[in-house]
């Protein structure tokens, strides 16, 4: 049974604004990511997850618990980092993470100063007075020290720097070594591409795709682009019946694709031409998702 599991999830604003039908399913131990544009539907989504919607259609359950009647229950398993932070009370950033942590009944003040150290966050500020940014790292302490099985993020990263971003990154990969379950919507295509095993792509409510990481990190077809010297050169070789594509005739450059297999090939091909350069495409998370927009419009 997967940890998380979405079915035919259905909340209806009108006008075709919600979430429709949606059905996922996260494993123990996975990083999940969730991606799409402005207004698709993530904190909808998320906002089931945590029991505070109930749907209009549909289930989500947690652990096999229904994440809306068994909402209390549910929490105890999960930590949360809601994508608009607004702490309530007047207290400082230690007193409000020691409350949380004692409200949940796990965790660890230890942890907590060691993260905030990694985030160089004060903690003796006032979280009313604290910035987005500081209000972001606390929320994330809060949330990785409270050691919870699931960790359930709307855009955790937003109002953080690149390298507070990194940091973040690695305590991620620290809490999947843990075997905690991850889940995280975002806008930031690398840092999907860089820790998550599966991502949803979420546009109009709808999920229209789930991509596995590991066919984009391993992929086995890749691309290579090359500029030739001579005209003649670059002729002969649109005529070896390879898959090429973006050719360039004005500046004698070419695309091709080509599986792992039959690159010694090409290398053989390549000796009996004169190239200014020769070099790989990298397939990027964010070209794939470019590319299933443009194919659904
Ligand atoms: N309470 C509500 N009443 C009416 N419409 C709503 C309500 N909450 C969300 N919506 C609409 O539902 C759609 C999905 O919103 P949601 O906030 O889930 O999107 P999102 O993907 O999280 O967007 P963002 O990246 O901007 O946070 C949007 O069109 C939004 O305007």
């Amino acid at each position: 049974m997967p940890y998380i599991d979405i079915k035919h999830l259905t909340k209806d604003y009108g006008n075709g604004r919600g979430i429709f039908d949606m059905s996922l399913a996260v494993e123990k131990g996975e990083i999940y990511g969730f991606v799409g544009i402005n207004g698709a539907g993530k904190t909808t989504t998320i906002r089931h997850m945590m029991g505070f919607l109930t749907p209009d259609e549909g289930t989500v359950t947690i652990n096999g618990l229904d994440a809306t009647k068994s909402s209390a229950e549910v929490k105890r398993y999960v930590s949360y980092i809601p994508g608009e932070i607004n702490f309530p009370g007047n207290s400082t950033g230690e007193d409000f993470l020691k409350d949380q942590l004692y409200l949940s009944g796990r965790g660890d003040w230890t942890h907590a100063v060691k993260i905030s150290d990694q985030f160089q966050l004060d903690v003796t500020a006032n979280v009313r007075s604290m910035s987005k940014g500081m209000k972001q790292k606390t929320a994330i302490v809060s949330a990785f020290a409270s050691d919870a099985d699931i960790l359930i993020m709307d855009e955790p990263t937003t109002g953080l720097d690149p390298l507070m971003r990194d940091i973040f990154i690695e305590l991620l990969k620290d809490e999947k070594a843990k075997g905690k379950t991850i889940f995280m919507s975002s806008h930031i295509f690398q840092e999907l591409e860089e820790i998550c095993d599966r991502v949803a792509i979420i546009r109009d409510g709808t999920i229209i795709d789930v991509i596995d990481m590991r066919d984009i990190r391993y992929n086995k077809t890749k691309t290579y682009k090359m500029e030739f010297k001579s005209f003649e050169d670059f002729d002969h070789f649109r005529s070896l019946g390879y898959n090429l594509n973006r050719i360039k005739l004005e500046d004698l450059q070419l695309n091709i694709t080509i599986h792992d297999k039959d690159i010694n090939h090409l290398i053989q091909d390549l000796k009996h031409f004169d190239l200014v350069y020769f070099k790989e495409i990298k397939a990027t998370f964010e070209a794939y998702i470019t590319q299933i927009f443009k194919e659904e419009k």
